[in-house]
């Protein structure tokens, strides 16, 4: 397997589309990355650009050490000789072909001796629990199932790199989840490095070992996705990837507290405006601390209580500020509710940037 090196990589589209502004990132040998951004962002072109199914305006790509495209000296080397496994949003799969067949294809192309083809697909498809599919239509199958069909066809080649594009869209919640199981075991038997590009934050705190996420074709973080979570570059990630999502106030730095305006927060920050975010993991109702260290907030009153998954989450309100928090008690709506502050995880930004 190989590292894969991107430098500077930029992608205009005619007439003035940016879609990525100098993306820089290494991939390390062996490693998941998982690209995370709204729709629009370029998670799909900064993938097509590594695959080689895009041509980049400016910057280059490494395999290793070898450009596999390098604008500035004119290297280009073509998506088939790249070797790199590609799986597709809708799976693409031919539809007249069986599955062996459609598993065999790259293969095929590559005129690989008949015998040699009949053992590495047979090999892909056991490894990949597939083989009792082989002489099935794509139309016979579930789509948990095409999506294996779909990954199989990208392996079978043995690429250097795995490259998936929202490979899970297709699927229902349940599937989703054991797909999203099977890739990331699949991924740490075979050591490949691996870049999957999706929106979803679930799919991106359940698979990457880093996470980059990207918003207008420009790198926000590139980050494990403990740091990403707490330690959020920006607002734009901090809002993007954490569930229940953060809560983010207008506040009014004071030197050695925030000003909320109904709540003072005894934290430092610099003299201004700023806004502050709160996880609701962060703030939380309960009967007592769970913890000495935490700070008790004025009471606030339950306004209502929603289930974030299986997560019981108060909104609360004082005179005018409302927040989402955690609850641990079971206060009906409309109760008044101790209300604490974890302050470490207090996050303060200045014009969307994080200061602490
Ligand atoms: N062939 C093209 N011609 C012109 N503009 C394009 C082309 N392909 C993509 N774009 C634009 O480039 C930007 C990035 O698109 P891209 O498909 O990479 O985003 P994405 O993050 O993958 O979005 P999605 O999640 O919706 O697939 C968008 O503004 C898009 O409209």
């Amino acid at each position: 397997m190989v590292s894969v090196t991107v430098q500077n990589l930029e992608k205009v589209f005619p007439p003035n589309v940016y879609a990525l502004r100098d993306v820089n990132v290494t991939i390390k040998d062996g490693e998941f990355l998982v690209v995370l951004g709204p729709s629009g962002s370029g998670k799909t072109t900064f993938i097509r650009c590594i695959a080689g199914l895009e041509t980049p305006t400016k910057g280059r790509i490494l395999f290793g050490d070898a450009p596999v495209i390098d604008v500035e000296r004119g290297i280009n080397i073509p998506p088939a000789k790249r070797n790199v496994g590609m799986v597709f949003q809708n799976w693409a799969l031919y539809p007249h072909m069986k599955v062996f067949d459609n598993i065999a294809f790259p293969l095929k192309i590559k005129k690989l001796p008949k015998s040699e083809i009949e053992r590495r697909v047979k090999e892909v498809a056991e490894a990949l629990e597939i083989s009792n599919l082989l002489d099935r239509y794509p139309r016979q199958l579930s789509g948990g199932q095409q999506q294996r069909v779909a990954i199989a066809r990208a392996l079978v080649k043995e690429p250097q790199v795995l490259l998936m594009d929202e490979p899970f869209s297709n699927l229902d919640a349940r599937l989703r989840i054991s797909a999203r199981e099977f890739v990331k075991s699949l991924q740490r038997r075979l050591k490949i490095t691996t870049i999957l590009v999706t929106h979803d934050q679930h799919d991106a705190y359940a698979l990457a070992d880093r996470l980059m996420v990207i918003n207008n074709g420009v790198v926000q973080q590139i980050s494990t996705t403990d740091e990403v979570l707490n330690n959020p570059a920006n607002i734009f990630v901090a809002q993007f990837f954490g569930d229940p999502p953060i809560n983010i106030l207008e506040g009014e730095g004071r030197g050695d507290h925030v000003d909320l305006g109904d709540l003072k927060i005894p934290i430092p920050a610099p003299q201004g405006k700023l806004q502050v975010g709160i996880r609701p993991t962060d703030i939380y109702i309960a009967d007592q601390p769970l913890s000495p260290e935490d700070l008790e907030l004025k009471p606030g009153r339950v306004l209502l209580v929603e289930y974030l998954g299986f997560t019981p989450v108060a909104v609360v309100k004082w005179e005018r500020i409302e927040v989402r928090a955690v609850m641990y008690n079971k206060l009906k709506e409309g109760s008044l509710a101790r209300v604490f502050l974890k302050k470490e995880g207090v996050k303060l930004f200045q014009n969307g940037v994080r200061i602490k």
